[in-house]
């Protein structure tokens, strides 16, 4: 792969400018497809979904665990505990992660949706607290033990917990600026205009908080990673809006499958549910009904700046191209929050859930990573051992659209203790990384 070819780099905000564009010509939307079964179901009211679906395989999303009832068949020695099921990061051996390919138990990746028009037939029934939702289970580390005090997460049945502890109000934000700055106060940079406009004014400013060294570099056509692209306090108020969505109504949860397969992630949903086993989005999440969180204005606009600046770096010199053939904009209208304990994985897979016309027009995914790096593959093939290999660090962000749209891509592992520690200090958030992905449905 000649990736070489496509290379431009952008140091923000000295805007050094290096092209080596020569793809630039081919884009147009051109090679995209819409998903691979183009399969459209009628929803019923009560779920007002979105009435289109497509099949990815399941196996991509899920973990190696067998069905429950295959489990008890096992001998004793051989089974899952009701701990390995709750906390697979933690209890499973780490020797297959480089494994991100097919499951070796391959699950059915039949998707009934006849099943998908109905409430599911716990509706309205009390639902026992699954172990995935134990509390108990996801402390991890030493730390975890003293997390008792945490806003939620402390009771059966309650969302996933992203941080450990209470989340800090802005006073060691300002102790660690004033550290950092000689004592000199710094005020803390609130909206993403506020965050832009210093940004593009702390040249030669070494603050640990705002400081950014953007470098954007384009993968392939459609698909750009800006390396450091995030400042410290914008991530910080991302870990904080995620914990405070993810700990109520249409938070954190760990998404599993029928089969008795879990996926290595927590999972929320912002603006629309996206339903991993039903690959269905939709306006109630399938296992709860509940609703989920709309997207805050502040994380639109950052996708906005984001898609800005990504469109700077395509035109580069060359003020003919239209870069929205390259990379057509797009206003988010779904967010998945993804939270990966520092054993977590996503197989590789496609994103091709969204609309048909989302699709067709390859609208992009916006993805930004905060916490833990990542070993991130990429390729045109649902081939590990032909896949890309990037790291991606807290404050990166990756765009694929455009011809990259439908670009295989996964998280091979996560680096632990990569984290910033500043951001920890102030967040707690856990071991592990937070991954955003917007899309348009
Ligand atoms: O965590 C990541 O970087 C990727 C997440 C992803 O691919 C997804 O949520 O569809
Ligand atoms: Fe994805």
């Amino acid at each position: 792969m000649q990736l070489g070819l496509y290379r431009t780099t952008l140091a923000a905000p000295r805007l050094s400018l290096v092209f080596k564009v020569s793809f630039l010509g081919k884009m147009a939307g051109t090679g995209m497809r819409p998903g691979r079964d183009g399969n459209s179901v009628n929803l019923t009211n009560n779920e007002q979904e979105q009435p289109q679906s497509r099949s990815t395989s399941s196996a991509a999303y899920e973990e190696e665990f067998p069905p429950l009832s295959a489990a008890s068949s096992m001998p004793q020695s051989k089974r899952r505990t009701r701990i390995d099921l709750g906390t697979p990061c933690e209890q499973s051996s780490e020797k297959d992660v480089g494994n991100i390919g097919p499951p070796k138990l391959e699950a059915s990746t039949s998707t009934n949706h006849d099943n998908d028009t109905q409430l599911p037939t716990s509706f309205g029934k009390k639902r026992l607290p699954s172990p995935s939702r134990n509390p108990e289970l996801h402390q991890t580390y030493g730390e975890a033990k003293r997390s008792l005090s945490s806003s939620c997460g402390a009771a059966a049945d309650e969302p996933f917990d992203i941080c450990l502890l209470e989340a800090t109000d802005s006073s060691p934000l300002e102790s660690l600026v004033n550290e950092k700055n000689g004592g000199m106060r710094v005020q803390k940079v609130q909206s993403a205009e506020e965050n832009e406009q210093h940004n593009d004014h702390v040249e030669g400013n070494d603050d640990v908080l705002d400081s950014v060294e953007k470098n954007g570099e384009v993968l392939r056509p459609g698909m750009l990673l800006l390396k450091r692209y995030i400042p410290l306090s914008e991530q910080v108020d991302i870990v904080n809006r995620c914990r405070t969505l993810g700990c109520g109504p249409g938070g954190f949860y760990r998404p599993g499958f029928d089969n008795g397969a879990k996926m290595r992630l927590y999972m929320m949903c912002l603006g629309l549910d996206w339903n991993p086993q039903t690959k269905i989005y939709a306006k109630r999440r399938r296992h709860d009904n509940a609703t989920p969180p709309d997207i805050p204005s502040e994380f639109s606009s950052l996708v906005g700046r984001v898609l800005d600046y990504s469109h700077t770096l395509i035109k580069g010199p060359f003020d003919t191209i239209n870069v929205e053939n390259v990379l057509p904009s797009m206003a988010p209208d779904v967010c998945i929050v993804n939270f990966y304990n520092t054993t977590g994985r996503l197989g590789l897979h496609q994103d091709h859930d969204e609309s048909k016309e989302s699709l067709v027009k390859g609208l992009p995914v916006v993805s930004i990573s905060v916490g833990d790096s990542a070993e991130f593959l990429y390729g045109d093939q649902r081939d590990v051992d032909k896949a890309e290999n990037v790291v991606l660090e807290s404050g990166d962000v990756l765009i694929f659209g455009g011809e990259s749209r439908h670009i295989f891509h996964g998280v091979k592992r996560i680096i632990p203790n990569t984290a910033p520690p500043p951001l920890l200090e102030m967040t707690k958030l856990r071991p592990g990384r937070l991954n955003l992905t917007f899309r348009e449905y």
